[in-house]
């Protein structure tokens, strides 16, 4: 059963989304000294700056010296490159914070070659997962309007990453969405996280939460996960992306 949460208001989504991961954050450090947490790209980001940031009742309870966080998925390019995940959050969420705040994060490492060589991209995928904690806390996840996650792309072509069983973290070739070379957590990472967090909003996604949820499309890898992990996902959506979606079950 995965807990999905539907919202009219964007200030309403992306309070409750901060109130869940400030729980997230709290639970985690009552057990260990750090919250470990990844991010993806895209809209994620700027849904994270609102409520972690701007969101003023919220801001003063993120901890951010006791967060460790990494990325679900980065794009093979310079961190100072407009594509770049890491850089997005920097530049839309850690650039914003008051500089004597130091957060713990853990990118890909641009200082090996960026070639486009496949012995190249596998050996970045091999180095961050290299970095990567036993498991994460929380895991926060977009879903494009193809229902891809991370740099999980349904399809044969990528069928290759939903199989992965040994390696956490894998080269994507060939992405559908560009860049075409990326790095991303493979199935084991989400399997072993403590909680895992989608967040979906806008018509573009409409159709697609559609076939994620009326249709439960198993080719999908945001259905796939939903089946497996279900007991620890949520989903944070709004009304437009929700438009289509018939079910009360999930
Ligand atoms: O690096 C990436 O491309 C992302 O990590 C990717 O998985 C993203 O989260 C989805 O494509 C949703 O993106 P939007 O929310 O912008 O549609």
């Amino acid at each position: 059963m995965v807990a999905v949460r539907v919202f009219s208001e964007r200030t309403a989504l992306t309070h409750q989304l901060g109130e869940f991961i400030v729980r997230k954050q709290d639970e985690a450090l009552l057990k260990n000294p750090y919250f470990k947490v990844s991010i993806s790209g895209g809209s994620l980001i700027n849904a994270l700056y609102d409520c972690l940031v701007a969101d003023k009742t919220l801001a003063p309870k993120v901890e951010w010296t006791k967060w460790q966080v990494y990325f679900s998925d980065e794009r093979i390019v310079p961190l100072t490159h407009n594509d770049s995940n890491y850089g997005t959050f920097k530049k839309d969420v850690l650039d914003k914070l008051p500089s004597a705040v130091q957060v713990s994060v853990h990118h890909m490492d641009d200082s090996l070659p960026l070639d486009g060589d496949a012995q190249s991209n596998n050996k970045i995928a091999a180095e961050y997962e290299q970095i990567l904690p036993e498991s994460l806390d929380l895991v926060l996840l977009g879903c494009g309007p193809d229902g891809h996650t991370c740099s999980l792309f349904p399809g044969e072509k990528h069928q290759y990453l939903l199989r992965e069983t040994t390696k956490r973290v894998a080269w994507c070739h060939d992405s559908p969405k560009p860049p075409s070379d990326r790095i991303t957590f493979t199935l084991p990472v989400l399997k072993e996280a403590g909680a895992l967090c989608f967040v979906a909003e806008g018509s573009s996604k409409q159709d697609i939460m559609h076939d994620i949820f009326d249709l439960k499309n198993e080719q999908l890898p945001t259905v796939l996960i939903n089946k497996l992990y279900g007991g620890k996902t949520s989903w944070f959506v709004n009304d437009e992306a929700f438009a289509k979606v018939q079910t009360q079950t999930f």
